[in-house]
């Protein structure tokens, strides 16, 4: 049975094939050049992390591959607001419907909601998701280096070939220019070496390391720690998933970490937007979300 990375952009490649035919790409792009001005999702990030203080792009995900539904009242609108009320950045939405529960309309519900730039959090292949996302109201758009492997391409044989990219980095590079075009940011994916080399290929400054293996679901905060001192000084690194104690927080911000995407710590909580204050303003390091 292929790993579910290889099932999710199998049945992503469909799904936008079928979109494709039910709204051709000119009606997709006349709607996302119609949508309001995107909301500054790096200026948001940037402000925080420049002051030092955490910078939380909260998640709002019903349910997941790795770990099954997450939350049954599931209220993307009420749990926008409550994130902006307790010192969200910005908000991530899966839009995704097969895998993770979720659809454009949570996106839209949750835009709508509150003032905070919102990620479309997808599997992003084709430049027609990407007029998509910014039809939908997105203000920022995922790119998963890992979906841009070569056949054969970074997994070869010798160390040589290992740091060779092995990755379709004209497909990446111009992705990344259609969601600049129409005034959207990036966040650029990577969860190792080889992906990063890929990555740094790209002008985002927003670089996430996802702590989860896709593949595996494996998740350490090691992943981060241990690509750090190969990332340049201007690119903000947004550390993924696993992220569920102060104490990983303390961890990551010692080493200079301040911007975070959480997901499953809040959506199992009662309240997200306070378990968000508890888990980043509460802590040790005794901050205040605006402070
Ligand atoms: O989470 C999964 O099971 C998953 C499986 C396959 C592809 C992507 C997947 N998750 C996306 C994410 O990485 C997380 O939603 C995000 O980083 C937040 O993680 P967490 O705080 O651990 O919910």
């Amino acid at each position: 049975m292929p790993d579910v990375l290889t099932r999710i952009l199998a049945a992503k490649a469909e799904e936008v094939a079928a979109a494709k035919a039910a709204r051709p790409f000119a009606q997709m792009r006349a709607q996302a050049l119609a949508a309001a001005p995107a909301r500054d999702f790096v200026g948001a990030i940037r402000s925080r992390v420049e002051a030092g203080r955490p910078a939380v792009i909260a998640e709002i995900k019903k349910a997941s591959p790795s770990k099954g539904v997450l939350r049954e009242a599931f209220d993307p609108a009420a749990i926008a607001q409550s994130y902006a009320a307790h010192g969200a950045a910005c908000l991530s939405v899966l839009t995704d419907t097969p895998f993770f529960q979720g659809g454009a309309g949570d996106l839209k519900a949750a835009r709508a909601a509150c003032g905070l730039p919102v990620l479309r959090k997808d599997f992003i292949l084709d430049p027609y998701q990407v007029f998509e996302a910014r039809a939908m109201g997105a203000d920022c758009i995922l790119l998963i280096v890992a979906a841009f492997r070569l056949p054969g391409g970074a997994e070869g044989a010798g160390p040589s070939s290992r740091r060779a990219p092995g990755y379709d980095l004209a497909r990446l590079q111009a992705l990344e220019s259609a969601a600049h075009s129409l005034g959207m940011a990036v966040l650029v994916e990577v969860h190792d070496a080889d992906e990063l080399a890929a990555a740094l290929t790209l002008t985002t400054p927003l670089l996430g390391i996802n702590n989860r293996n896709l593949r595996t679901f494996e998740t350490r905060l090691e992943t981060t720690l241990d690509l750090l001192p190969r990332v340049p000084s201007d690119r903000i690194v947004v550390t993924e998933s696993g992220i569920l104690a102060p104490s990983h927080v303390a961890r990551l911000r010692a080493r200079g970490v301040h911007a975070f995407l959480v997901g499953e710590a809040f959506m199992r909580a009662p309240h997200p937007g306070v378990a968000l204050e508890q888990l980043f303003f509460q802590g040790g390091m005794n901050e205040t979300p605006g402070a």
